[in-house]
């Protein structure tokens, strides 16, 4: 349950790289110039985002690949620098602190190691050359210098076998590639968890993990969650997995879409009745696990215009979801609607079908974009 006090406050938040792309940069600017070639067009990875992360949050970032889960996450944890917006830890500015311009009691490094992050791959987190032990002590020395030997070893024992690595002693001496992917998702937890943090970014941490082990490892993440009263942020492509964590933990969904949040809800509110056209067009492309509604799903036409998404250095204007959406009118190519809010779930779309009393309504259909074949569009989809 969060408090009303945000851990981690987003406010307008942007990240915009200039993809200095290795074609651009082996063009020198003069032939650019000439050709009309822009040399590093802008990409909007995350555009005018705001998110609150509570105490004992639990958010599951969902979204395509590329519309921009990881740089919003890191941004989130102090991993990115903002180049627009700000991010708030417990009311300090991150990027305020870290430059010496913040008044706040706390340094960088804290806030740092209060944000931490497991990736997709737990090994490169790892030191292939040092033995499970040594890995996980590298944390604690660096944040609990009081410890000695002993004390360090005998609380990274009991971590492991609080995360089912069982008999610690043995797993503890050794390396980590003589773990599974399953284990070494599992030290990365607790090396994640040992020093103490307020919240946990897991980017697609379970992702590379065969299903059948995926289950556990949530199940474990969950449980570690409740046990240390950690915030987490789980970042998945797939839907699927997010509503287990959101629904098991009472948490939320955020669907990203082009570098904007589209909609936020809480996992059964977004399964059972999703408002925003994308997370439609999400749950349509989420495999159905009973084989009967599986082959059924399978003849519905995809709810899109088109599978492909534009491009994240030009976005559509407007609602950057008009030009796939089936549902868009020319408002939606004129106008960026707001996250708006049902006063009684809470649950956020950024749609202007959630307003009985907009111009869309009245607005002509949109016709920019001829609608694809959807029988092309389920083969893709699937494929
Ligand atoms: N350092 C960078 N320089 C330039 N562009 C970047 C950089 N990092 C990310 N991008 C671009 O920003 C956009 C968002 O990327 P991001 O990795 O955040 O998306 P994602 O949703 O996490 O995707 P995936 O699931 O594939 O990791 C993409 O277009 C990506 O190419």
């Amino acid at each position: 349950m969060s408090t009303d006090e945000p851990l981690i406050s987003i406010k307008n938040l942007k990240v915009h790289f200039e993809d200095s792309s290795l074609v651009n940069a082996m063009i020198p600017a003069w032939i650019s110039d000439r050709l009309g070639i822009e040399e590093e067009p802008t990409v909007r990875a995350v555009d005018d985002i705001s998110l609150d992360i509570g105490e004992n949050d639990v958010i599951a970032l969902v979204g395509e690949s590329g519309c921009g889960k990881t740089t919003l996450g890191k941004a989130a944890v102090g991993l990115q620098r903002p180049t627009g917006g700000s991010i708030e830890y417990r009311g300090h500015d991150i990027w305020d602190v870290r430059a010496g311009e913040s008044d706040a009691d706390i340094t960088f490094e804290e806030i740092r190691r209060s944000l931490q992050i497991i990736h997709q791959d737990p090994g490169a987190a790892l030191n292939p050359y040092r033995s499970v032990l040594d890995n996980l002590a590298v944390p604690l020395k660096r944040w609990n210098p009081h410890l000695n030997h002993e004390e360090r070893r005998n609380r990274i024992l009991n971590m492991l076998e609080r995360t089912g690595i069982s008999p610690p002693e043995d797993y503890a001496e050794r390396y980590v590639h003589q773990l599974s992917g399953g284990e070494q998702q599992r030290v990365a937890l607790i090396r994640a968890l040992l020093v103490e943090p307020d919240v946990i970014l897991a980017d697609e941490a379970v992702s590379a993990l065969d299903v059948s082990l995926r289950i556990g490892v949530m199940d474990l993440f969950l449980e570690m969650q409740e046990i240390f009263d950690t915030s987490f942020v789980f970042i998945s492509h797939d839907l699927a997995n997010a509503r287990y964590l959101a629904g098991k933990s009472g948490g939320k969904i955020a669907v990203m879409y082009l570098g904007e949040i589209v909609e936020v809800g809480t996992a059964e509110e977004i399964t059972t009745n999703p408002q925003h056209p994308y997370t439609k067009v999400l749950q349509w492309a989420t495999p159905i696990l009973d084989p009967e509604q599986a082959e059924e799903a399978m003849r519905e036409s995809p709810p899109v215009r088109k599978i492909d998404i534009p491009n994240a250095t030009e976005p559509p204007s407007g609602c950057r979801f008009h030009t796939r959406c089936l549902e868009a009118r020319e408002a939606c190519r004129r106008e960026r609607p707001d996250l708006y809010e049902d006063e009684e779930t809470f649950h956020r779309t950024r749609c202007f079908r959630q307003l009985d009393d907009h111009d869309y309504w009245d607005s002509p259909e949109y016709t920019d974009e001829e609608p694809s074949s959807s029988a092309d569009d389920k083969q893709q989809t699937h494929e």
